[in-house]
């Protein structure tokens, strides 16, 4: 344990160590940053022999063969970037540990999941060390890469059945921070382990399988309001590092490679805060030259996309914050797990704009499941009550079917509020939870009646024209599918700008500020009240706003007074921030003040929208892979040649899919 530096095991470490010592097959389940390494590692200096690690990405590899190196055990790896000259030394070292030894022995052997399936030399030599016994276990990292159940299939994972065809005398460890029960399932029939018991009644032949609680106390959550004006997000969240966290590593997750370097050179500009930028159009050596300067400190602040990130090991992330919303609370959740892996406080922050929905939405259209993850993630970004913790439980429970008691901890149970996050701190008048029924009844009108005019809106123009002095407009004829579809004026495509009269159509304008317009439009689309319909161009793919299935309960009133003797139960209600918010520094546990004002636009991709309005209101994404302001998918897995086959790219995983380019 000196040599790891640490003091105690955490979690169920000791339990698996065990286990794994004893040769057994085991399943672990543990948290980002839960210590799941050392369950391996440990064992592999432990006992004799070789520990073969599978894991899906080069960057981890050469990570976890540093570190391994730095402490004095021998880690070597096998991936198709190795050198021919590297791999044969290794190959000769293998070899000598197959027979008479006498050189040094090598305890870890890191590769990729394609140099098992793709490498038949590679293959041979390890069943050269298993037929003398020296393939002492095998582990796999991130092993519900295995399921397509999972949102990280990995094709090349699902090949590793043959590793029990093959070796089935060595045992098998599988890890993973994500392993919903029917994920398990799978994972256990594809590499053909058996049925699983728990650690403390493990029968001598079962799998043993491992969990811990998925709720990270040193974690603070907070989401903060982002502000319509961009250089007025870089200041804020300029001035929070400073204060925060002036010294400390942290990362900034964007939407978009564009995003990264935007904000990294404003982070730079404005703070002198030593940032670096990673996305999948850095090179190589530009990933490698970051990686080593961030371990070294010598960059504080990586701005990237999702592509950083998986298996990164740096305990000591201070911070972590999401510029924009994520594509799913899943993805939250393990981006932001990313700090505080050594256990230490840390903070999760979010900044967050109704507007960025939008935005999202497109994006996440072609995603399987795509609008319901990320419905799951606005209601967490617009929910100012509930304890986050709470909200992270009653989600992963139903969605994953996880068990609620993953989130209990020996002092917390999973129901209790966590006591340190945003809504847990929040002072009560820092917002009111309002009836907004007559507005939201405004806002439906006025879309119902854009609808029936066959006109189409973006929520940032139902913004606009909710809070219009007089008379708004809006165009018609582009197909909206209301009575009066196909409406064609001026020939093929042309629109009408179309006069709406708030006094005739929802007794006058909407009495918000704009970006509690924009929060309880998302409300609406969250209660589906609302509706979004997309539309894709040349350039882009549009979200249009529409009438929901739940419409009809508000505007089948003709008029605002009538909304007065609904029942409560039939009421909207929305939280919003009423004034200057309290942040807590949870790292110094000090009090701060947030100048953070809940207002903005979104900072995303807005492109034209090609005579959908003006311009400026109409709020589009691209979702071309090739734009620079697309989402990043890209990791970097192994796809070198190798020394028979060619190690095939990863064909597009469900959830790392490049969006399809729009023709
Ligand atoms: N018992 C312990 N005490 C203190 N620190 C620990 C302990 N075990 C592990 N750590 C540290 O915690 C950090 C995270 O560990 P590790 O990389 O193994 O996490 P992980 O579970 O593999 O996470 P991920 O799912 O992100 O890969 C590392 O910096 C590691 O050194």
């Amino acid at each position: 344990m000196k040599k790891f530096g640490i003091k105690e095991f955490r979690l169920c470490q000791r339990g698996v160590i065990n286990a794994a010592l004893e040769g057994r097959d085991i399943v672990v389940v543990m948290p980002t940053g839960g210590g799941k390494s050392l369950t391996y590692q440990l064992p592999a200096i432990l006992t004799s022999g070789v520990t073969l690690v599978i894991s899906p990405l080069l960057s981890l590899i050469s990570d976890q063969v540093y570190h391994m190196r730095e402490i004095d055990v021998e880690a070597v790896k096998q991936t198709g970037s190795t050198s021919k000259s590297e791999q044969d030394a290794i190959n000769a070292r293998l070899g000598w540990m197959v027979g008479e030894g006498g050189k040094k022995e090598i305890n870890l052997l890191y590769c990729t999941p394609e140099k098992i399936s793709k490498s038949k030399r590679f293959q041979g030599i390890l069943q050269r060390l298993a037929d003398v016994k020296r393939l002492t276990r095998i582990v796999i990292d991130e092993a519900h890469c295995v399921s397509q159940l999972g949102h990280d299939f990995r094709p090349d994972y699902q090949k590793l059945h043959i590793l029990r065809q093959l070796f089935p005398k060595v045992p098998i460890m599988a890890l993973s921070a994500t392993c919903p029960p029917l994920v398990l399932k799978d994972l256990l029939k594809i590499l053909g382990l058996k049925g699983t018991v728990s650690g403390d009644a493990a029968d001598s032949t079962s799998t043993v399988y491992f969990t811990s609680p998925l709720y990270r106390p040193n974690l603070h959550y907070q989401v903060l309001p982002k502000p319509a004006d961009s250089n007025k997000v870089f200041d804020e969240m300029t001035k929070w590092i400073l204060k925060e966290h002036r010294n400390d590593s942290g990362i900034v997750y964007c939407l978009s490679k564009k995003d990264t370097e935007k904000v990294a050179t404003e982070l730079r500009k404005r703070g002198n805060i030593q940032t670096g930028v990673y996305h999948a159009d850095r090179t190589d050596k530009e990933k490698e030259d970051l990686h080593g300067n961030w371990q070294k400190g010598k960059i504080k602040v990586v701005c990237a996309t999702i592509a950083f990130g998986l298996g990164i090991d740096k305990g000591d992330v201070r911070f972590v914050i999401h510029h924009s919303i994520s594509k799913s609370l899943d993805g939250f959740y393990q981006e932001s797990g990313r700090a505080g892996r050594d256990g230490k406080d840390s903070d999760c922050i979010l900044y967050y704009r109704a507007q960025d929905a939008s935005t999202l939405s497109t994006m996440s259209m072609t995603d399987k499941d795509g609008a319901s993850k990320l419905h799951a993630m606005l209601t967490f970004a617009q929910d100012l009550k509930q304890c986050r913790k709470i909200q992270f439980a009653n989600y992963f429970s139903h969605s994953s079917n996880l068990s609620i008691t993953s989130w209990s901890t020996s002092d917390l149970s999973a129901r209790e509020p966590c006591g340190h996050c945003d809504n847990c701190t929040r002072p009560p008048d820092s917002f009111q939870w309002k009836d907004v029924t007559v507005e939201a009844w405004q806002l439906l009108k006025i879309v119902e009646h854009v609808h029936r005019e066959a006109g189409n809106v973006t929520l940032a123009q139902v913004v606009e024209l909710a809070r219009s002095t007089g008379k708004g407009t809006f165009a018609a004829g582009g197909g909206g599918g209301g009575r009066k579809r196909g409406r064609n004026i001026g020939g093929w495509g042309g629109k009408e700008q179309v006069e709406l009269d708030l006094d005739v159509v929802c007794g006058g304008k909407v009495e918000m500020k704009k970006e509690d317009v924009e929060t309880l439009l998302v409300e609406l689309l969250l209660k589906r009240y609302l509706r979004e319909q997309f539309h894709s161009t040349a350039y882009a793919t549009i979200a249009y706003i529409q009438p929901g299935e739940c419409a009809a309960r508000l505007t089948r009133f003709s008029d605002k007074d009538s909304l007065k003797d609904l029942p409560d139960g039939s009421k909207i209600f929305c939280g919003i921030r009423t004034k200057v918010k309290v942040t807590k520094s949870t790292t110094t546990k000090k009090s701060t003040k947030s100048t953070a004002k809940a207002s903005g636009s979104a900072t995303t991709t807005a492109k034209s929208s090609k005579g959908k309005g003006k311009g400026k209101a109409a709020h589009s994404t691209s979702i071309s892979g090739n734009d620079d302001n697309g989402p990043d998918f890209d990791s970097d897995i192994d796809d070198q040649e190798d020394d028979e086959e060619m190690e095939m790219d990863f064909p597009a995983a469900s959830s790392k899919r490049k969006p399809s380019r729009k023709a």
